[in-house]
């Protein structure tokens, strides 16, 4: 089956965008799931930290689904939503859509530029759930800077489901070993975490600044994490390290992204606004029943927007050794 790709990001947590809005591929799931597995391998052509498969909903502009590079379906995705607005948006020429996605229709705005020559795509983050027992198997309603034996001695953790799982810790400082030991050992114990979950170290940068580290379910550590990045940024109001209706800045390994949460009654939302970055265009021959692929065609590069958010990094590298040396 031939099938177009455009790999793009956000944040540099990178993904192989296909529509199923314009073009009529019959994927079954199993196929979905090859796709994921075959397109997102680091070893072979391509390599992401996801598949974007952009479909018609019979409600919204268009649907998303998200497809971890394990062949797991996320419920969200923060950095893959905006791609994936960015898309509609061009195609459908609006600067506004709803995408629906597994537990709710989700807005996409194009918003001015993040940096510059880097436009902006801000979605709203739905819905937020502080309930540890939709993902964790716990007695407590409420899970908030709270130890997990099994995870940690010495870190708290707070649980956030935006809708997918995330347990968040606070840290002087972040390290990748000791992130990734944890974030493996808590999607082995299924006993306490039955659908896995992604687990985040923030560093406060201060003055509405911090640095968020992911180890997401279904890859591993990713340079950035969208749906981290909002409970994350949650998490600081909740624990008063940062403001309420006031943005936040979340640097990433891959570049930053502005949060802001709000709160109405007891129920809160999150905004999260960020870049939508295509990094090249090609056309894919997929052999479903060998479990291969070969590229059909020469790349097409998106060069100018590629050197535009490598500025944007720069800049947010420059951010970060300010903020740590402050
Ligand atoms: N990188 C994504 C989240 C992708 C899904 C995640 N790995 C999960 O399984 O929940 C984002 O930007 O939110």
């Amino acid at each position: 089956m031939n099938i177009e790709i455009i790999k793009c990001h956000g944040s540099n947590n990178d993904f192989v965008l296909i529509d199923e809005l314009f073009h009529t591929y019959h994927f079954s799931e199993v196929d979905r799931v090859s796709i994921a597995t075959m397109l997102c391998d680091r070893d072979g052509l391509i390599g992401a930290d996801g598949i974007l498969f952009t479909m018609p909903s019979d409600h919204a502009d268009a649907r998303m689904r998200m497809f971890n590079p394990d062949g797991s379906e996320a419920e969200m995705c923060g950095n893959g939503l905006r791609c994936v607005g960015r898309y509609v948006c061009e195609q459908l020429d609006r600067n506004e859509i709803m995408v629906e996605t597994k537990e709710a229709d989700l807005s996409v705005v194009k918003k001015g530029e993040i940096y510059d020559d880097v436009p902006a795509y801000e979605v709203s983050i739905e819905p937020v759930r502080l309930d540890p027992q939709l993902f964790m198997k716990t007695e407590k309603k409420l899970h908030v800077e709270l130890p997990i034996e099994n995870l940690s001695e010495d870190l708290t953790f707070t649980a956030v489901s935006v809708p997918n799982p995330h347990l968040i810790t606070m840290v002087p400082e972040i390290h990748d070993e000791n992130l990734s030991s944890i974030g493996k050992q808590a999607n082995e114990d299924k006993n306490l975490l039955p659908s896995g979950v992604n687990v985040s170290f923030i560093q406060p940068l201060g003055d509405q600044k911090i640095f968020v580290r992911t180890y997401e379910r279904g890859v591993g550590l990713t340079n950035a994490c969208g749906t981290a990045m909002s409970a994350s940024s949650l998490t600081t109001v909740l624990l008063e390290i940062n403001q309420l209706s006031e943005e936040i800045y979340v640097y990433n390994r891959g570049g930053f992204v502005i949060c802001v949460v709000e709160k109405q009654g007891d129920e809160y939302f999150i905004k999260l606004r960020g870049n939508a970055t295509y990094e090249y265009r090609t056309s894919l021959n997929v052999e479903f029943e060998h479990y291969t692929f070969e590229e059909q065609s020469n790349r097409e590069g998106f060069e100018q927007e590629k050197q535009a958010y490598a500025k944007l990094q720069e800049h947010a590298k420059e951010e970060i050794n300010l903020a740590a040396h402050e």
